[in-house]
């Protein structure tokens, strides 16, 4: 797909004026306009020449003064990132907004926002902005270089600009007036102003025309950051704090995503330090999702954040099973299966222990032994625990040694320990496990499922689990996507599993009780970011309520609706709707800012193959991104088709997405998370006949557009969509 070039504010909207008003009555208008824009102009000039001087300052340092060849390289490697984050690129604007209060100007700079070291230092007091009457809001922060280093921007994530984002007649937090820019390139071509200071329901309900501008703004390739118009309920999960689990509930198209990304940007400037040390991890449904995000957090600034698929972390899966078997594999009980099935390998010792030194004989009994074993048995990682047997076992070894009047020390216990006959005990009584082995004898074995899963699961269960043919050997098992939740919940009973600082979940409606458990445990001492839709569930397991999920991940948390959809108008959401009754009970339906807006057709036709081709071929006259959704099945009927008219097209599949074509062929299964301007569906019955939360699919599949939507269809809609 190609690169974002403009990953700039809004750009004027098409057709407005160069100073589209705001709020009616407020705007810059008149002969004053021409002054305003040409003396922000000058700002972005100064701002633009300031920052050329902070990078080539910045190209001047050396790393020499280093001491060794080791820390050089490190410095070397901070001054490249450095001067790299300085770039200017000249179509993306380096300020969207500005604020202003009355007061004089005090001239010193809030603590250094400059996202390159740590910002653990920006403390609550920089929150209110020191002394600045008036700010600039952009992607980074650019100071001048005379004494005080005044800010000419400020990075969005300071505590300061967080009244750009949240201020309003309300609570003005101290500030007067807002001020947002359009540009187009680099060019600053708009602002529009929103004083702070009067009534809410004075000149009715706000709305800004930059903003309706930037969501309508043609899509052109992968997601673009949202950094200019973030709103303020949004921005309040953005800021939450790093020891905050947020889990978000909201429709399609309501930022969900958006806002989980802008939260890991503001996490990594906040506590730059803390989590460059423990990282952050966005996990997301598949790889074509993640390439449609992945150009967000480096348009940000923030370059080293993993992305990664459930998949990617557990293991890609090498076979696959019958739906019956996955979903009790999911579900949280084969925790406890899990965790009887690991312990049923420590053993009871038939021998005792013997250890020679010299010509001298020590011996520990098998009852000593047991009981030793006991001891330890499920109080500790199962690894750790026959390392501490070991040493358990030599050091009543040592107390023997100490009775006949010898003096061993540390070194002789250790030795004991690493022992032949420790070490043939230990094989016997606590063997060595990996978590392939166990759960290769859990599945393989009626009994020992039946020993593991007594009380937990019912005979019916345990009979859908069982392999009906066992493979051989650990080694020549097709593990399935479920068995990678079970092999890594074993391998956590074994070894614990590192934590990251912070984890974002997308999608997270669709995870199996056990693949949470596996993502609780990489953030168990940090915290995450929870993102979904309970309606856009379409896994077998798939949550039926948010408490339900943060419990598998182990945190605790607080659940916030986001109602807002930005991405589909209200036409097509309205279509939708008519599915939610149906599939998630008990949500209210979504709300479009576009309310009025975007086109939707429904029709029947004889060919919906062809049809679709022709009418994927019609939109690519327009502007923007096309989708041709169609049933997984097919996919290559419809690509035929394509090919046969000549239409240019990329085909979406686990792997790719689809590559530079503005024309995207998307297999059902594959369109969620995604978005384009125009959308074509075809044949909806087939799509939700395919699986069993079909509904559900069909929901996802037909709330993907930013303008508009054509359903083609030769069989009967499914019925909640007949009006
Ligand atoms: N504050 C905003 N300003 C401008 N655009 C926005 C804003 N919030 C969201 N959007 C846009 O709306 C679209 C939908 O956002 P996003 O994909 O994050 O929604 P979502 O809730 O994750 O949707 P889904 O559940 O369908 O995956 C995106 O194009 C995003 O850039």
């Amino acid at each position: 797909m190609p690169g974002r070039s403009d990953t700039a504010a809004a750009p004027a909207a098409p057709g407005t004026a160069a100073f589209p008003p705001a709020t009616p009555g407020t705007a810059a208008s008149g002969t004053a306009a021409p002054d305003v824009l040409a003396a922000e102009r000058a700002h972005l000039a100064a701002a633009r020449e300031a920052l050329r001087r902070m990078r080539a300052h910045a190209e001047s340092l050396s790393a020499d003064m280093a001491a060794d060849w080791v820390s050089r390289q490190y410095l070397e490697s901070l001054l490249d990132q450095r001067v790299a984050a300085l770039a200017d690129h000249p179509d993306t604007p380096l300020f969207f907004g500005r604020m202003d209060r009355d007061g004089e100007d005090a001239r010193e700079s809030p603590d250094d926002d400059s996202a390159d070291d740590s910002a653990d230092h920006l403390d609550d007091d920089s929150a209110d902005g020191p002394g600045l009457t008036t700010m600039y809001v952009g992607r980074r922060h650019i100071h001048d270089d005379d004494g005080d280093r005044r800010p000419l921007v400020l990075d969005w994530r300071a505590p300061v600009c967080r009244a750009f984002y949240q201020a309003g007649p309300a609570d003005t937090m101290g500030w007067r007036l807002r001020r947002r820019f359009g540009f187009q390139g680099g060019e600053l071509t708009a602002f529009e102003d929103e004083p702070l200071d009067v009534p809410e329901d004075a000149g009715g309900p706000r709305t800004s025309a930059l903003l309706t501008a930037e969501i309508e703004r043609p899509r052109t390739g992968p997601m673009r950051d949202i950094v200019a118009t973030i709103q303020p309920e949004q921005d309040v999960i953005v800021r939450a704090d790093l020891g905050r689990t947020v889990c978000v509930q909201g429709a399609p198209g309501t930022g969900k995503t958006a806002v989980g990304l802008h939260r890991a940007a503001y996490l990594l400037f906040t506590h730059r330090e803390r989590l460059a040390r423990s990282g952050v991890l966005i996990v997301g449904p598949n790889r074509a999702f993640l390439a449609y995000i992945s150009a967000v957090l480096p348009a940000l600034g923030e370059v080293r954040v993993d992305q990664a698929t459930v998949d990617d972390l557990l293991g890609a899966p090498t076979g696959t099973g019958p739906a019956e078997a996955s979903a009790v594999k999911g579900d949280a009980r084969m925790a406890e299966v899990l965790r009887k099935a690991l312990w049923r390998h420590v053993r009871k010792p038939e021998e005792g222990l013997v250890y020679t030194r010299g010509v001298a004989k020590f011996r520990l009994a098998d009852h000593e032994v047991r009981q030793t074993a006991a001891a330890l048995r499920g109080t500790t990682r199962y690894a750790a625990g026959r390392d501490m047997l070991a040493q358990r076992l030599a050091h009543q070894i040592l107390v023997l040694m100490e009775q006949r009047g010898e003096a061993p020390d540390d070194r002789v216990q250790d030795q004991v320990a690493r022992s032949r006959p420790v070490k043939q005990v230990l094989d016997a009584v606590w063997p060595k496990v990996t978590p392939e082995a166990v759960l290769h004898g859990l599945l393989s074995d009626a009994d020992a499922l039946r020993a593991a899963a007594r009380g937990v699961l019912t005979d019916e269960e345990q009979a859908a689990i069982l392999w009906p043919k066992p493979p051989r050997s650990p080694r020549s098992a097709k593990w399935t996507s479920a068995d990678r939740a079970l092999l890594d919940e074993l391998a956590d009973l074994i070894e614990r599993t590192r934590s990251l600082g912070h984890l974002v979940v997308d999608e997270a409606q669709d995870l199996s009780a056990m693949q949470l458990r596996a993502l609780g445990r990489r953030c168990a001492a940090g915290s995450a970011t929870v993102l979904g839709d309970i309606a856009q569930g379409t896994t077998p397991w798939s949550a039926r309520s948010w408490d339900e999920v943060l419990g598998h991940l182990g945190q605790e948390g607080d659940v916030t609706e986001l109602a807002v959809g930005f991405r589909v108008p209200g036409t097509v959401l309205d279509f939708a709707a008519a599915l939610l009754p149906h599939i998630a009970t008990g949500l209210a339906a979504p709300r479009s800012l576009r309310a009025g807006a975007g086109a939707l057709t429904v029709r029947r036709t004889g060919d919906v193959v062809q049809d679709a081709a022709d009418t994927a071929r019609g939109l690519l006259e327009l502007e923007g991104t096309v989708g041709l959704i169609v049933p997984d099945a097919a996919v290559e009927a419809h690509a035929r088709a394509l090919d046969a008219a000549g239409v240019p097209h990329g085909v979406l599949d686990l792997e790719s997405t689809g590559e530079d074509e503005r024309l995207q062929l998307v297999p059902a299964t594959l369109a969620k998370g995604l978005e384009f301007d125009h959308v074509v569906v075809a044949e909806p019955a087939e799509i939700a006949a395919a699986e069993e939360r079909g509904l559900a699919r069909l929901y996802v599949v037909l709330t993907r557009s930013v303008t508009s939507l054509a359903v083609l269809h030769a069989a009967p809609l499914p019925e909640p969509l007949r009006r």
